[in-house]
């Protein structure tokens, strides 16, 4: 990524300026910084969900930035597993329809073994599979069907926005596992934007940002 520069309509200064970064498959890398500095907007940037005012966003030899909105969504959906702050869970269905929401609709015909996976993504973060609609569930619980559904096609790239913060010391611990470990075994990019320093402080390399701003980058000897 190059040169990128991120402003919202109306605003004189961009939310984010990042000359350059590059991140080789299979790297963790943590978001750090105070609230407003611009680490959901950069996680945004770098899936496309927005576009930058400047600059270009490459993953492997796809400019991301170069690409129609519906090629980008395609690219997305086939590379990207995405744990949102909000976790963007449809109330109305159930944990494991949650989790199954990247497959598509259709019909809900859902291969078995698709299902299967989204039942043991389910018991792996420790949510029941069992409830009618996620509406039931606690805050905690929800953010880990969150986290079960970016995981369901083991996607090449995961980025979690603040993936622990609803969840208590030992759940959240449990899930940095899942997510470390998916990342580490399987050569996975995990990119993870925390306030949460037992997250941060696990994360090989670090880029802490302020106002918008890369402040430091860490890296682990
Ligand atoms: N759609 C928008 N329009 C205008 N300004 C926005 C918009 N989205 C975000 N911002 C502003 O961009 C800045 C960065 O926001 P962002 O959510 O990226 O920060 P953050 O570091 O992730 O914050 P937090 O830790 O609270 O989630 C903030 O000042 C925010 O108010």
């Amino acid at each position: 990524m190059s040169e990128l520069s991120l402003r919202f309509p109306r605003q004189e200064t961009p939310i984010l300026s990042l000359p350059h970064l590059a991140v080789a498959p299979g790297t963790i890398l943590g978001v750090a910084g105070p609230s407003g500095s611009g680490k959901s907007s950069l996680l945004y940037l770098l899936t496309g969900l927005l576009r930058p005012g400047k600059g270009s966003i490459h993953w492997g030899e796809t400019d991301i930035t170069a690409l129609s909105e519906g090629a980008c969504d395609a690219w997305r959906r086939k590379h990207v597993g995405f744990i949102f702050q909000d976790f963007h869970l449809i109330g109305e269905l159930s944990p494991l329809e949650n989790v199954l929401l990247p497959a598509g609709f259709h019909g809900w015909r859902v291969p078995v073994d698709l299902r299967k996976r989204a039942a043991d993504l389910l018991n792996l973060v420790g949510v029941p599979t069992n409830r009618g609609s996620v509406t039931d569930l606690s805050r905690g619980e929800q953010q880990r069907v969150a986290i079960a559904r970016a995981l369901l096609f083991d996607p090449p790239i995961l980025l979690a926005d603040e993936p622990t913060a609803s969840l208590d010391r030992d759940a959240a611990e449990n899930c940095a596992d899942i997510l470390f470990a998916n990342a580490r075994d399987n050569h996975r990019t995990l990119i993870i934007v925390s306030h949460d320093h037992t997250v941060i402080d696990r994360c090989p390399r670090v880029l802490h940002f302020d106002k918008g701003q890369l402040l430091t980058e860490n890296e682990a000897a």
